[in-house]
C-alpha cells in the first residue's frame, strides 16, 4: 500500500516567523529523511490505483456531450482531466525545459528571487507551509503578474527564456480557463444569458490569475514525507499540469465502492487535470465541492508540476448564483473577494469556507 498522511496538528511556532534561508534544504541533498520533514500521523485513509469506479474522469473538450460530461464530473469528483484542449505537446516541452533550469540553479542563487514578507511572487515555501510544523518536499515559485522582476535576478543575462513561456502559458491558460469556467457553469443548468448576467469573469482578460510552480525532488523514503499537504484550492478552478511523474491523488468520500480513499491522478502525455476551488463551490451554492487533494513524492524521479489558479477580478465579490438558490436552499455562504477568501485562508486554512457560511448544505 502507497504511503498516506493526516494533517498533523498546528505547529507553536507558525514556519512564516523563521528566515527562509534556515528552513531552506540544500536542494533536497540528503540520503534520508531528516526529521524536519519527516510528518508523524501519516496514515489516515488507503491509497489506490486509479481504476474501475476510481477513474477520474478524462474528458475531451471536443467531445460533443462535454456539458453533461463536466456536470457528471465536477458533481461526483470534483476534478477530471482534459485532452482536445488545443495546446501544443511541444509548447509543454518547452514549459517543463524552464521548470527544470529553475529549480535546478543553486539555492543561494534561487534565494535571490525568494518571496518578500507580504508578497505572493517568488521562490519559496507554498502559503500553507505556515500551518503546519514539518516542512514538506518540495520547493515552489509562484507568479502572479509578470515574471519579470525575479528572472532578471536569477539570470540577468538570460531571462527571456523563462519570461517568454511563462508569459505565453498565462495567455493560454487564461483563455482555456475562462473556456472551462463558461463550460462548469452551462453544466449546472445555467443558459448563456444567465452566464452573462451572473458570471464575476467578463472575458478571460478579467480573469485574476496565479501560476505555481512545483518542484518535488526524489526522495530516499517517500512514505515519511509530503511533496505538498492535503488542501483545496481557493480558486474558482485550478489547472494543472503534471510532468511524467506520478503524485497527485485526490481524496474520495465514502460510498458505495468503498471507504474514504486517496485516489491517484496518474500523469496522462498531454492533458491537464481541472480541479474544482472553493470559489466554485461558494458560486455554485454547494453543489461543485471544492476537491481535497495532496502531492505525494517519488524515490527515484523528480516530479514538477505547474498550477495555475483562475479566480474573479480581485475586487468584484462572488456569492452563489441566485438562479442556484431557491426556496428549498437558499444562499449557503455569503459573498467575498478573492482577496478577502484568501486572506481568511491565511488564517483559518482548511476553516475558510466553514467561516463564510450563512445557511446549510445538502449533504
Ligand atoms: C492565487 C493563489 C492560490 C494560492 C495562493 C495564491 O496567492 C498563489 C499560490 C497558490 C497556492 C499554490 C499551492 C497550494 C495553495 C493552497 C497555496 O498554499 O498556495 C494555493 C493557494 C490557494 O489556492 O489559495
Ligand atoms: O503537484 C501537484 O500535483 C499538486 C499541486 C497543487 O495542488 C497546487 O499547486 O495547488
Ligand atoms: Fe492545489
Amino acid at each position: 500500500m502507497a504511503a498516506k498522511v493526516t494533517m498533523p496538528s498546528l505547529p507553536e511556532k507558525p514556519l512564516s516567523n523563521v528566515p527562509l534561508q534556515l528552513h531552506q534544504p540544500k536542494n533536497f541533498q540528503f540520503d534520508s529523511v531528516p526529521e524536519s520533514h519527516a510528518w508523524l500521523d501519516l496514515h489516515d485513509h488507503p491509497t489506490v490505483e486509479p481504476i474501475g469506479p476510481d477513474t477520474v474522469p478524462l474528458i475531451d473538450l471536443t467531445d460533443p456531450k462535454l456539458t453533461a460530461k463536466i456536470s457528471k464530473a465536477c458533481e461526483e469528483w470534483g476534478v477530471f482531466q482534459i485532452t482536445g484542449h488545443g495546446i501544443q505537446p511541444d509548447f509543454l516541452t518547452r514549459l517543463e525545459a524552464q521548470i527544470h533550469r529553475l529549480f535546478a540553479l543553486p539555492a543561494d542563487l534561487k534565494l535571490n528571487a525568494a518571496k518578500s514578507p507580504g508578497d505572493v511572487s517568488g521562490y519559496g515555501l507554498v502559503p500553507i507551509s505556515s500551518f503546519f510544523s514539518k516542512l514538506m518536499w518540495s520547493e515552489g515559485f509562484t507568479i502572479s503578474g509578470s515574471p519579470l522582476h525575479h528572472a532578471q535576478k536569477l539570470w540577468p543575462d538570460d531571462y527571456s527564456s523563462f519570461c517568454d513561456v511563462v508569459e505565453e502559458f498565462d495567455n493560454v491558460m487564461r483563455q482555456l480557463g475562462n473556456k472551462l469556467l463558461h463550460k462548469i457553469l452551462l453544466s449546472l443548468g445555467l443558459s448563456k444569458e444567465d452566464i452573462i448576467r451572473a458570471c464575476p469573469v467578463r472575458d478571460w482578460h478579467d480573469m485574476s490569475a496565479a501560476v505555481q510552480l512545483n518542484s518535488y525532488p526524489p526522495c530516499p523514503d517517500p512514505d515519511r514525507t509530503i511533496g505538498l499537504a492535503a488542501h483545496t484550492d481557493s480558486s474558482f478552478l485550478t489547472l494543472l499540469y503534471q510532468n511524467s511523474v506520478s503524485g497527485l491523488q485526490v481524496l474520495r468520500p465514502k460510498d458505495h465502492t468503498g471507504p474514504m480513499r486517496w485516489v491517484t491522478v496518474p500523469p496522462v502525455p498531454n492533458t491537464f487535470t481541472v480541479n474544482i476551488g472553493d470559489l466554485m463551490h461558494v458560486l455554485s451554492n454547494g453543489r461543485f465541492r471544492s476537491v481535497m487533494h495532496r502531492a505525494m513524492v517519488n524515490p527515484a524521479k523528480h516530479r514538477i508540476s505547474v498550477g495555475f489558479f483562475c479566480g474573479p477580478p480581485m475586487d468584484v465579490k462572488v456569492g452563489p448564483i441566485n438562479k442556484l438558490t431557491g426556496p428549498e436552499r437558499g444562499p449557503v455562504y455569503r459573498p467575498v473577494t478573492w482577496q478577502e477568501y484568501q486572506r481568511l485562508r491565511r488564517k483559518l486554512f482548511d476553516k475558510a469556507l466553514e467561516a463564510i457560511k450563512i445557511g446549510e448544505e445538502i449533504a
